[in-house]
């Protein structure tokens, strides 16, 4: 982890972002929000194999915790801290990124053509200081979306893996990069499946008193 962070003392950035995923910082960038960043550096299966047999929705929600608490504890206090996670449910299956190219291939050959849940987990850790009108509150939610993928023939399977993208992300597939001609359809919020809802983070917000708009960097 890199060395804690702590918020300015008497301005913004209020967020902690604890996540090393480019989509979920590049999202709350293009919204104009202000933050910091610190990833968690989990050993994600080893949780999941410690908490037995969960549901998706429940994989990522806990997921998301465990990375909000591991770096709410890494930084100095005073954010609030938000952890996210995300994985496609395809026929009651859960997966994560294929990590290596011939992951990749077969993943997709058995995506094409139909469709899966992409499930982010988000969870808020309020870590703000009492005269800061901290809650201490900690609570999370999920965001799912329906995803239809494209029937895909091998040559366009095996020139989209070849750039390497689909390897490194959750399902290996993206809908706002090269795999976005791929995706046929998504139902829901489009940002969920990037790894970070914002409607979603913005009812959180709420409920510790903290509006979105709140947290905007001054352009
Ligand atoms: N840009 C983009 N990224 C996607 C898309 N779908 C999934 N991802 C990324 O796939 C990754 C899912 O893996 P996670 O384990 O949730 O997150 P991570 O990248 O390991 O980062 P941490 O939050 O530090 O664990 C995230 O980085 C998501 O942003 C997409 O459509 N577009």
């Amino acid at each position: 982890m890199d060395d804690a962070l702590t918020p300015e003392t008497d301005s913004l950035p209020l967020l902690l972002l604890g996540s090393a995923s480019p989509g979920r910082r590049d999202t709350l960038e293009r919204a104009g929000l202000e933050f910091d960043v610190l990833p968690a550096d989990l050993d994600e299966e080893a949780i999941l194999a410690r908490a037995g047999d969960l549901e998706p929705v429940e994989q990522v929600l806990l997921l998301a915790r465990e990375k909000a608490s591991a770096v709410t504890a890494a930084s100095e206090g005073g954010y609030v801290v938000l952890g996210c996670d995300s994985m496609l449910e395809i026929d009651g299956e859960v997966v994560g990124k294929p990590h290596t190219a011939e992951a990749a291939i077969e993943r997709w050959r058995s995506l094409r053509g139909r469709t899966g849940v992409l499930h982010s987990g988000h969870w808020i850790v309020d870590d703000r200081d009492a005269e800061d009108e901290g809650t201490g509150a900690t609570f999370g939610a999920t965001a799912s979306c329906e995803i239809t993928f494209a029937q895909l023939s091998d040559e366009e399977i095996e020139a989209y893996v070849a750039t390497g993208e689909p390897l490194e992300v959750a399902g290996g597939f993206t809908i706002d990069g090269r795999g976005g001609p791929f995706v046929e359809s998504v139902t829901g919020d489009p940002h969920a499946v990037v790894g970070l809802s914002l409607p979603l983070l913005r009812r959180l917000l709420a409920e510790i008193g903290i509006g979105v708009h709140e947290l905007w960097r001054e352009d």
